[in-house]
């Protein structure tokens, strides 16, 4: 059908277009046989009006007709048989329309055709086969219906032949134009349904296609399954690929995406059992190690030394022994200054003498624990106490805030009105644990430069894997709740926050307890007072359970007034160094909370 629409501008385009029957006057030969008809039947009708005058010029009409006739006929044949396009670079033979050459004899497809046209020389290869291969792979899926209907609707707007048409295409009339983009597109349908065969198709074979959809990461690069979980799966594509999940380390949001993404899993075997058996081990919370104290509120001290008297001893061995005056005075020699120099035996917290075979564990009742892997002997420094130096308000506030869901507290009396707060700062000690029957007890000593180390040291000499324990003699601030003691000793006092030698009744110490805020002060008792046993703490504890628990508690237990047992005094008085452990007076702490 587009084929015969070409004939008909070939019509229009020959001299002898006069004497063939034009549409308008005649019926249109839709097959090159009708055209033949036509002319056949023109000479016959003409044959039948003989006269003598005008038998040469008959003769003339018949033999251009004749000659027309031929004319018409080997174009029929060349336009029905195969024509292949003259460009030699190109040679289709199924274009979307053909041109005339420049030379206006041979035939070029309608792309060489313009090409020759614009640039003067014919299509190169390379171009010829590109061109190729893209027309194929357009049509070659359901979208180059698509592209056909967006071709169609620009030809009819544009009502051209092309964007080169710029460079000088042939030039034609209105009806011409709309003919041949007419059979341009009947035959790029019919291009589509056959394409057009390619040489080199294989190597653009892997090109991008226009219709595919660009992916944009949402994610890390290596995130697949965040990558493509939004992305809908395509239809009739049947099985899908197996995507790669495990090539590089998943990135770091990929935790938040597990978080949210609620998924089963099964735990490993051993990890099961060691969770059923109860062994499986826990870690505490996180806290950051410090190698010295900080001060939060005020300046570090920088007093000058005090310098003892010993000599240096000339049998080689240590100085600053029983007799050093600093010694007794619970104070630090100094690294410099000491007469003894080097063989100074008062600097042990200065040259961190400390047992370092410490393991934190975990226990029934008191979370977790300090012990020893090693035997540490009766009097040695076991560790350094500490933390952050904050004042009585600011351990309140903490306690209100930052500590409000804890279930342990890391306080430890520092100096009158100043707490050492472990609990986000510190050393291991603050995973020792209250008993009240300790081995080991708290010191404090000064350093040279007039700050004090808190230490904890052995009460006797402790066997390997023992845990440490010391007597927290807790200070409540403003009526704070009180803890029950589960040390399971024979000598528990039942609570925490009993003081040695107090007596408490069970009713006393819940109307205490009764909506107070836990804050609560370790104040350690001096090694003196925790040698002092009175006989009144020993009956205390008989009716307590060994377990810690007050159920059954003696109604013997006489209620006293919460203050400082004779023995601090009696101890603080001895030393005057002491003072710094003495005891806060509640009063005072209760004067404190009011302001
Ligand atoms: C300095 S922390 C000791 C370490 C703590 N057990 C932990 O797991 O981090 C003090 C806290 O331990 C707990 N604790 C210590 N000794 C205890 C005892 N004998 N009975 C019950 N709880 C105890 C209390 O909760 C207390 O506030």
């Amino acid at each position: 059908m587009g084929k015969v629409k070409v004939l008909r501008t070939q019509y229009n385009t020959r001299s002898a277009r006069r004497t063939i029957p034009t549409p308008e006057s005649s019926s249109q030969p839709d097959t090159p046989e009708d055209a033949s008809q036509i002319i056949q039947q023109t000479v016959s009708s003409d044959s039948t009006i003989p006269t003598p005058e005008s038998s040469a010029q008959v003769n003339l009409t018949r033999e251009t007709i004749q000659t027309v006739s031929n004319v018409i006929n080997t174009t029929i044949s060349t336009a029905i048989s195969e024509r292949i396009c003259g460009n030699p670079n190109c040679q289709t033979r199924e274009p979307s329309a053909w041109r005339r050459d420049l030379a206006g004899t041979g035939w070029l497809c309608n792309a060489c055709g313009l090409f020759i046209r614009a640039r003067g020389f014919h299509r190169p290869k390379d171009v010829c086969l590109a061109s190729a291969a893209k027309l194929q792979a357009m049509y070659s899926n359901s979208q180059s219906i698509k592209l056909q209907k967006s071709v169609k609707q620009r030809r009819s707007q544009n009502n051209c032949d092309g964007p080169d048409n710029d460079y000088g295409t042939q030039p034609s009339t209105t009806a011409q134009t709309t003919e041949l983009s007419l059979v341009d597109e009947d035959v790029m349908m019919s291009e589509a349904s056959t394409p057009e065969p390619m040489n080199d198709a294989s190597s653009i074979k892997n090109e991008k296609r226009p219709w595919e959809k660009k992916i944009y990461l949402n994610c890390g690069l290596y995130s697949v399954d965040l990558k493509y979980k939004d992305i809908p799966k395509r239809r009739n594509k049947g099985k899908q690929k197996e995507r790669p999940t495990e090539i590089f380390p998943l990135p770091i949001q990929y935790g938040t995406f597990l978080m949210t993404e609620e998924r089963n899993f099964r735990l490993p075997w051993d990890v099961m059992i060691a969770h059923k058996q109860g062994i499986l081990k826990r870690r505490p919370a996180p806290y950051k190690k410090i190698p010295c104290n900080i001060f939060i509120e005020r300046r570090r001290k920088h007093e000058k030394p005090v310098v003892c008297q010993c000599i240096l001893p000339s049998d080689g061995g240590t100085g600053c022994t029983e007799e050093c005056y600093n010694r007794v005075m619970f104070y630090e020699c100094s690294l410099k200054d000491c007469p003894c120099k080097d063989k100074c035996s008062n600097q042990r917290f200065q040259k961190k003498e400390r047992v370092k075979e410490l393991e934190v564990i975990e226990t029934p009742n008191k979370g977790f624990g300090l012990r020893t892997k090693v035997p540490i002997k009766k009097g040695q420094l076991i560790i350094e106490y500490r933390g952050e130096v904050i004042s009585h308000e600011t351990a309140m506030q903490r306690m209100e805030t930052l500590y409000k869901n804890r279930r342990h507290s890391y306080f430890l009396d520092y100096e009158k009105g100043e707490v050492l707060d472990g609990g986000s700062r510190g050393t291991e000690a603050r995973f020792i644990n209250h008993s009240c029957a300790p081995n080991c007890h708290i010191e404090k000593w000064r350093a040279p430069q007039g700050e004090l180390f808190v230490g904890v040291f052995a009460s006797k000499n402790i066997v390997a894997r023992t845990e440490l324990t010391y007597d927290y003699n807790f200070s409540k601030f403003g009526g704070a709740e009180e803890q029950l003691c589960y040390c399971g000793t024979p000598t528990c006092r039942g609570l925490m926050g009993s003081k040695r030698g107090q007596k408490e009744s069970i009713k006393s110490i819940k109307k205490k307890v009764k909506g107070a805020p836990a804050i609560t002060a370790c104040t350690p008792l001096s090694p003196k007072e925790q040698l002092v046993e009175t006989s009144a703490q020993e009956e205390s504890i008989a009716g307590l359970l060994s377990d810690g628990s007050l159920s059954s508690v003696d109604s013997s237990l006489a209620a006293t007034p919460t203050e400082s047992s004779p023995s601090i005094s009696s101890s603080t008085a001895s030393n005057p160094l002491l003072l710094a452990v003495d005891m806060l007076e509640v009063d005072m702490l209760d004067d404190l909370m009011e302001l």
